[in-house]
């Protein structure tokens, strides 16, 4: 049911045939790709039987032998001591016998889900991870949450990068509401990919993109997200406008009152092609740099440092983004950023070679016997014992590298640079990985994926807060105080917002 189209009975459903011309272009350029794949079904993750490479069967049909091997027939053996069945009545005995059975019975499934878990690894512990972040609902976000500031300007980032880059270059503001642009053709509709939508809070970012949207499809593992989002749009839905009610004009373009249509799906994006969702291929999925169909945007809001844990997830990251991308589409997100990671790392090693070479000066000039000694002095040496890895953070964040990292700070080779992020309220210690700027930027070039804008969340504030859309915007977000009054983002949510940049590239 997770993964279910649940969204198919809502009102203006998206209608593959409007995109007929595109789709003729379409076949004469190998349309569709990985029909072998297509077995596997768009509605959700695979089953058991279904899962790809990592996943090993052998050890999940071990882990059922075991459940098998302790079935309800072994069991009566057990309980025929001498002496002991005689001290039960039979139905005490067959009582005891049954809660015995169903001990052994949870032991092997805890077993075997235990293997496909080991099996399925990082994909899991996230998909779990945010699984169980619990939806509060936007008027705690907005007044309780110790965050609401770093939300706020998150979302406002979000917004901008929207309202930046989401229209066609082409695209006359107000197009949409006259029906025409000013040549008088009607004005396209935006087509939208959001991969790693969670729980859809860009659903309402998207309602008020200058450019209307006409279908959003968002993707993502987890699927009780995705349950969210598919609610979130069903709640937009009734309240007809998709807005918030008090959201005014004055966006880019002015407000909008029809709701796009939106399809979600539960899918790893980075493990395997997304070009079996039958919406993606009627829309466009084609890995050929030629392809004229296709989405105008895809989106990844903080969640593509998932796909640098190996070259392999980020090669099918990027081969998702492209074949989804019409010529011209672009691809917007926001992800960790590796220079801040990298400067960090930089002082932690620094910081580390000096107490190296204190302790080593230490070892020629032994400390004084213990009972001269400070106690602090003491529990430091003690510490020394354990290998010191880099990490830092404050009162809201904190970020931890499980083992070495760079003396220089480049991280390389570019994957699989693991730590674990921990943000209030949000991200329990999630492992998330390193996305090495330079070799991203390099590797998206073999994708067609041109660069075209790359900003610190930080400068992005100082570039656009007089902007004279988001700069009323980020007041109406709660970013800063009305009338340009001051910011309503404390300096330590500034810091964990400057561990961020956002991109946009062009596919050309
Ligand atoms: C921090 S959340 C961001 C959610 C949303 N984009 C936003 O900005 O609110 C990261 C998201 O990435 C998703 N994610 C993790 N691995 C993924 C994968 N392999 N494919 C697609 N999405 C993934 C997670 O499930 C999670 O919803």
């Amino acid at each position: 049911m997770a993964g279910k189209d649940a969204t198919e009975a809502l009102p203006q459903p998206f209608d593959a045939k409007q995109l007929e011309p595109a789709k003729k272009r379409k076949h004469s350029q190998s349309p569709v790709r990985n029909s072998s794949k297509r077995r596997q079904g768009e509605s959700g993750l695979p089953s058991i039987d279904e899962l790809p490479q990592p996943f090993d069967a052998k050890k999940l049909e071990s882990a059922k032998k075991h459940q098998r091997s302790r079935s309800p027939s072994d069991a009566p053996r057990r309980l025929k001591r001498p002496g002991r069945g005689a001290r039960f009545s039979q139905a005490e005995s067959s009582s005891i016998r049954q809660r015995h059975e169903q001990r052994e019975r949870d032991a092997a499934d805890q077993a075997a889900t235990q293997a496909v878990l080991e099996q399925r690894g990082i994909n899991d512990v996230v998909r779990q991870h945010y699984n169980a972040v619990p939806e509060r609902g936007r008027d705690w976000r907005k007044t309780d949450s110790r965050i609401k500031g770093l939300r706020s300007f998150n979302n406002w980032v979000k917004s901008t990068l929207i309202q930046k880059f989401s229209p066609d270059e082409d695209h006359t503001p107000g197009a949409h509401e006259r029906g025409r642009d000013m040549a008088g053709a009607r004005d396209h509709e935006l087509l939208v990919l959001d991969i790693g939508c969670g729980k859809g809070g860009d659903l309402g970012k998207w309602q008020q993109a200058p450019q209307k949207v006409q279908l959003y499809v968002g993707l993502d593992p987890a699927d009780v997200s995705i349950d969210q989002a598919k609610e979130r749009y069903r709640s937009m839905t009734h309240r007809g406008s998709g807005g918030r009610g008090g959201r005014g004009g004055g966006h880019r373009g002015g407000r909008h009152q029809h709701l796009f249509d939106a399809r979600f799906f539960v899918k790893d994006c980075y493990g395997e092609s997304i070009g079996d969702i039958d919406v993606v291929r009627q829309v466009g999925f084609d890995p050929s740099p030629m392809g004229r169909s296709g989405f105008d945007i895809v989106s990844m809001m903080f969640c593509m440092h998932y796909a640098f844990e190996s070259e392999a997830k980020a090669r099918t990251m990027l081969q998702n983004v492209s074949s989804s991308l019409k010529k011209g589409g672009r691809f917007i997100g926001c992800i960790p950023n590796s220079d801040v990671i990298g400067e960090r790392v930089i002082k932690f090693n620094e910081w580390l070679a000096k107490e190296k070479e204190r302790e080593s000066i230490e070892k020629k000039d032994p400390p004084p016997p213990k009972e001269e000694r400070e106690e602090g002095e003491e529990a430091e040496e003690e510490e020394g014992e354990v290998e010191k890895t880099a990490e830092w953070g404050n009162d809201l964040y904190r970020v931890r590298f499980p083992g070495k990292t760079p003396e220089d700070g480049i991280f390389r080779p570019p994957f699989g640079w693991k730590y674990s992020f921990f943000l209030d309220e949000a991200v329990e210690e999630v492992p998330e990985y390193v996305v090495p700027w330079p070799a991203f930027r390099a590797i998206a070039e073999d994708y067609n994926l041109e660069l075209q804008y790359h900003q610190k969340f930080d400068e992005i504030w100082e570039a656009e807060k007089d902007d004279s859309v988001l700069g009323p915007l980020s007041e109406r977000m709660g970013v800063r105080e009305r009338g340009r009054g001051s910011l309503l983002v404390t300096p330590e949510e500034m810091e964990v917002a400057s561990f961020y940049l956002a991109f946009c590239f062009y596919k050309v």
